[in-house]
């Protein structure tokens, strides 16, 4: 009967795990909250593990507080600098401790088979214009996803309309980021994804198992 019933709750996915990047606070409205637990419970009824920045501070700590409670796995990979229990909180689940910055994106990157990027700030879009590049680069070919709530990244994906249109962005590149306006949708498109740009170079592919290994990981838990 449990089997039956977990059955019917879950539709497997070719995704194992997927990296989720989203702001170390909550934002103001409830729906951004709202998004990230239901996009932690929507990686648990795929059977999707989690990676993420590691703590409990903000969205990041809802989306995988989910994804724990849930029964699926969650690895937060740190840099030792931002280890300090007061500025990240506790983290549940899998600790990955690395370098510094640019180890911990690489890290993030290798261990994932797609991207999610929630509302965030500063750091959520550096890292989402982090693995959009690196796909126009052809560093890796994962997908790249947009959890679009409330309409928070119009005008982001506006910018980028007016950079193709500008003749910044190639056309074709315009398709690296899917964007959805709910984890749901987000998670099917992503399952479809497949890319549609040129690679300026698919020798790059090296650069992230590179930086990955140079990332010295110690996992704890
Ligand atoms: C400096 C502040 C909080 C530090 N806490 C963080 N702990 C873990 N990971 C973090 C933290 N701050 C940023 N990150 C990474 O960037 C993304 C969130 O940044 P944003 O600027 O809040 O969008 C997130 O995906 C993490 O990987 C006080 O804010």
């Amino acid at each position: 009967m449990e089997r039956e019933k977990e059955m019917m709750t879950t539709s497997a996915s070719k995704f194992n795990r997927i990296c989720v990047f989203c702001g170390s606070s909550q934002g103001k409205k409830r729906s951004y909250q709202d998004a990230a637990i239901e996009l932690g419970q929507e990686l648990v009824s795929r059977n999707i593990d989690l990676v993420y920045g590691g703590g409990s501070v903000g969205l990041m700590g809802l989306v995988s507080q989910a994804v724990y409670d849930g029964g699926r796995h969650v690895i937060g990979v740190i840099p030792k600098t931002l280890m300090d229990r007061e500025i990240t909180g506790e983290t549940v689940g899998e600790v990955k401790a690395v370098a510094g910055m640019h180890q911990r994106k690489a890290e993030m990157a290798r261990q994932s088979d797609a991207f999610i990027a929630l509302p965030g700030g500063y750091g959520t879009l550096e890292e989402l214009l982090e693995v959009i590049t690196w796909a126009q680069l052809g560093i890796h070919d994962k997908p790249v996803g947009l959890l679009n709530v409330d309409g928070y990244y119009n005008s982001l994906l506006c910018f980028i309309d007016k950079a193709v249109e500008e003749g910044f962005i190639n056309p074709t590149a315009r398709h690296i980021i899917v964007s959805a306006p709910n984890a749901k949708e987000l998670v099917k498109k992503l399952e479809e994804y497949f890319p549609r740009h040129e690679r300026v170079a698919s020798k790059l592919n090296w650069e992230i198992e590179q930086l990955g290994h140079s990332a010295k990981c110690e996992v704890s838990r």
